[in-house]
């Protein structure tokens, strides 16, 4: 078996930056120490180099992941051993990492990637989920997810067949939850929108797509696939929540080039780190702000507040509002849990506040 991997996303750039006397292979899979390679000649369990076992055991950032081009020196008998992690473009991190200032990944040793070189994060969102019309705030949450990871985030309202009246109004709210980013209606029982999706791996592009459990993810990528690659699941009739299947390929391609990824972790994923991932998917609250009296105003109650005048007004739903505060809670704590400086002021601002309570001789909230 032979792969041409320019199908997979291989590039003249990334060729550029492929170590001497060593040869290209996609991680499709990774193991204890090792990981499953697809190179030019076949399918490859190439274990780690010492460089790459030492520096993942400084900082599990440096951890082979899915997604991940590799370097491979050529060992004999045609194995290889993973020589070195090719820089990543974007990168799905779990954890205890924040970007640096040049966009690049920077540890403090809690780190997990759990998917890298994506290129397109589809958000698919039920247009019915049970009894439920699509969870917008979920929406938010993961197109925050995607910006974050670097890759461009592509909002894909599933099922579209059992939402016919209203599916427009609906179409046009999703829309004002995420500005500026794509959103179509796909139905992959009638095989309605599947063309246009499939648009977005043109050029070979790796994609991966997030959402809830019964969103129609596997029937999507089975569609785009041509071919039953994952198995789909019967819906519990009861509550509308799906069985979780097993997951057989995590790296799939599809024909005519492009690939879709789909990990365990990938499909777990909830809200990790999320700082301009927030303030992207909320940029009318961004902008809005900007006219705000103070300049730090956090739109709670402050005088002269044009986030809460265009709430009042009903240029700006309450519930996004509410979306982006909660949001912003989470990404504090998020931080609060990684970053020691901000840990320390929230520590500082509690003992200041129990010290106040005491004071005042008010209970604990
Ligand atoms: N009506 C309708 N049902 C769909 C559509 N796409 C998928 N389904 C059904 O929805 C159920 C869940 O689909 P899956 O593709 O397994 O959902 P999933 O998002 O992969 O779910 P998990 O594997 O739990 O994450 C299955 O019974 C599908 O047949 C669609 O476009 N319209
Ligand atoms: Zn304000």
């Amino acid at each position: 078996m032979s792969y041409d991997l320019s199908l997979l996303g291989w590039t003249a750039s990334r060729a550029a930056e492929l170590p001497a006397g060593t040869v290209p292979g996609r991680v499709a899979r990774v193991d204890r120490g090792a990981a499953e390679v697809i190179t030019e000649d076949g399918q490859h369990h190439a274990r780690h180099s010492a460089r790459v076992r030492r520096a993942s055991a400084e900082d599990p950032v440096a951890l082979p992941c899915v997604g991940d081009w590799a370097a491979l020196r050529p060992l004999p008998e045609g194995r290889y051993e993973l020589e070195a992690v090719l820089p990543r473009t974007t990168a799905f991190v779990r954890g205890g990492v924040s970007r640096d200032s040049r966009g690049g990944l920077s540890g403090d040793g809690q780190g997990q990637v759990l998917a890298a070189n994506v290129d397109v994060v589809f958000v698919a969102e039920p247009s019915m989920h049970s009894t439920d019309f699509a969870d917008l705030g979920r929406i938010e949450r993961l197109v925050a997810l995607a910006w974050e990871s670097g890759g461009t985030p592509v909002v894909l309202v599933t099922k579209a067949d059992l939402f016919e009246q209203g599916l427009d109004d609906l179409l046009a709210d999703v829309h004002a939850a995420a500005p500026g980013v794509d959103v179509h209606a796909v139905s992959s029982l009638r095989g309605e929108g599947v063309e246009l999706v499939r648009e977005y791996l043109e050029g070979s592009r790796t994609a991966v797509v997030l959402g809830p459990s019964g969103a129609g993810k596997s029937t999507l990528v089975n569609a785009l696939a041509g071919d039953v690659v994952m198995e789909t699941q019967q819906v519990r009739a009861a509550d509308g929540r799906g069985r979780h299947t097993t997951v057989h390929r995590e790296l799939i391609p599809l024909p005519g080039g492009g690939l879709v990824i789909d990990t365990p972790g990938i499909r777990r994923i909830g809200l990790y780190e999320m700082h301009e991932g927030v303030d992207m998917v909320f940029s009318d609250i961004d902008e809005l702000s900007a006219r705000c009296r103070f300049h730090d105003c956090g739109h709670d109650s402050e005088p002269g507040c044009a986030v809460l005048a265009a709430v009042e007004s009903g240029d700006l739903p309450e519930r996004r509002l509410q979306s982006w505060r909660k949001l912003q809670r989470e990404a504090v704590w998020m931080a609060g849990r990684t970053d020691a400086r901000i840990r320390k002021e929230q520590q500082n601002r509690w003992k200041i506040i129990h010290k106040e309570m005491r004071r005042s001789g008010r209970a604990r909230p």
